[in-house]
């Protein structure tokens, strides 16, 4: 794993927006796996400005959410469908039929679990998956108990996670209490993982995900199973981590290598 730990939010904004505008230009084809919270918003914003800029094009890209609300529809101010529109879709050259976020309103989960994996698959596997965390170290909505093997069906939240998330809602009797959200594996697949924490509140489950055990009760413990799996970090998050000295001068290396081809 590449763990960087870089000074603030913005910056930790500014290398995960670098990171998936490099993706792009590898691959101006790249399908992307998207992510809501507040924490990625400020990584938007510079995709955004940069795509104004015309330094970056979506025009051929196609994207696929982690997660979203059950009972939510898309123009439901609260829904994550909703939110990647205001965020980020509205603002860029992506085509809106090629933007997908899972269906709040399904009837059958189960079978629209295996519809929403048979489109990922059908677009050739996600390239570059952006994740967050939630403090109990959940990546989507994978709350603690996940399978590690899990794939995309319904999910009940943890009381914690409702709480967490009802700053965007009215009330917290408004949040609700299921989600459909991509599972542990399908996130395994996708051939990049980018996950983005910022914040003090966020320092104990990243200090488990990165250095406890690869355990369901952090399922951000399982990219420690991935190949390609990268951190990045504000220090704030990354206050909690006994090996943040390795990790940095391990970072400073990789930049040499880059820079002087070592
Ligand atoms: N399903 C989302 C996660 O994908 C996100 O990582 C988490 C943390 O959000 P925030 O960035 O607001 O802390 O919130 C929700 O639970």
């Amino acid at each position: 794993m590449r763990i960087i730990i870089e000074s603030d939010a913005a910056a930790a904004a500014n290398r995960c927006a670098a990171l998936i505008i490099d993706q792009i230009q590898k691959k101006p084809d790249s399908v992307l796996g998207l992510a809501t919270g507040g924490t990625p918003v400020a990584c938007y914003q510079v995709l955004i400005e940069m795509y104004q800029e015309k330094l970056v094009s979506f025009a051929a890209c196609k994207s696929f959410n982690l997660d979203e609300y059950v009972g939510l529809a898309g123009d439901h101010p609260q829904s994550y469908r909703h939110f990647m529109q205001t965020n980020l879709f509205d603002h860029i050259d992506i085509d809106p039929a090629a933007t997908h976020v899972p269906n709040g309103l399904a009837k059958d989960y189960e079978a629209y679990g295996e519809v929403y994996e048979q489109q990922i698959a059908d677009a050739g596997g996600i390239d570059l998956q952006l994740l967050g965390i939630g403090t109990d170290g959940h990546i989507a909505f994978n709350e603690p108990g996940s399978s590690l093997g899990s794939r995309t069906r319904l999910k009940t939240l943890m009381p914690e996670t409702v709480q967490d998330n009802a700053r965007f809602f009215e009330s917290i009797d408004e949040v609700p209490r299921l989600a459909v959200t991509m599972g542990v594996g399908t996130i395994l697949e996708s051939r990049q993982c980018l996950l983005m924490a910022t914040g003090s509140h966020k320092a104990d489950a990243i200090a488990a995900a990165i250095e406890g055990p690869v355990t369901c009760q952090n399922t951000a413990s399982a990219l420690q199973l991935h190949r390609d799996a990268i951190y990045v970090l504000d220090e704030a998050a990354a206050s909690g981590l006994k090996r943040q000295a390795y990790y940095r001068s391990s970072e400073e290396m990789h930049r040499k290598i880059v820079e002087q081809g070592l």
